[in-house]
């Protein structure tokens, strides 16, 4: 069994249900590391949908910004752990640093520090994370910032994961 999963796709694409059905192959306690946080009503409810698709095997664990101590934390407390999901986070630390020149360079550093931490772990980890910047250009710049720092994220944590699988309209396909 792969000990670092990574799965990507787009919004929509079932990645969340997929990992969720990964975690389920390994026992209970599963452990689901949560980085949203309800800015509005509709996250609130969209929220409220996922904790109502878990069942009791899951202990939720919020923390929108400090993955890799809160995973430290967790290492051996449960099963398997679920990441959800790596943009989210990317996008708190980029909000905490957007009038920061080398905002980038310094959220890279966080990633390293990250796929450090998942090569310690003892307890088996799926990420999530997001597959974006396929479209046009975006105009402005942090945006832009964004884009090309989720690619980044992606093709560090991809390159530290033991296995990676897209989710296109639902359907998985492995990549690694
Ligand atoms: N704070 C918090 N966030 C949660 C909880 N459960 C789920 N989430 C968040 O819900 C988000 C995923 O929900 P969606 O936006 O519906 O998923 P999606 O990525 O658009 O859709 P799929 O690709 O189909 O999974 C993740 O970013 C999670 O962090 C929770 O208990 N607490």
């Amino acid at each position: 069994m792969s000990r670092i999963i990574l799965v990507t796709g787009g919004a929509r694409s079932g990645k969340s249900g997929f990992a969720e059905h990964l975690a389920l192959s390994h026992g209970a306690p599963r452990c689901y590391l949560a980085t949203a946080q309800a800015w509005d009503k509709e996250m609130q409810e969209r929220i409220e949908r996922h904790r109502k698709r878990r069942n009791d095997g899951w202990q939720t664990v919020e923390e929108p910004l400090q993955l890799a101590s809160t995973l430290t934390r967790l290492d051996g407390g449960c099963r398997v752990i679920l990441v959800d999901c790596v943009t989210l986070w990317l996008t708190n630390l980029l909000l905490a640093r957007e009038q920061e020149p080398d905002a980038e360079e310094q959220i890279i550093a966080l990633v390293r520090d990250l796929t450090e931490q998942l090569r310690r772990m003892t307890t088996p980890v799926i990420l999530v994370t997001n597959e974006v910047g396929s479209g046009i250009v975006p105009e402005n710049r942090l945006a832009r910032l964004f884009r090309d720092l989720a690619g980044r994220a992606n093709q560090l944590l991809a390159a530290a994961a033991d296995e990676v699988q897209v989710v296109i309209s639902g359907l998985p396909l492995k990549l690694k």
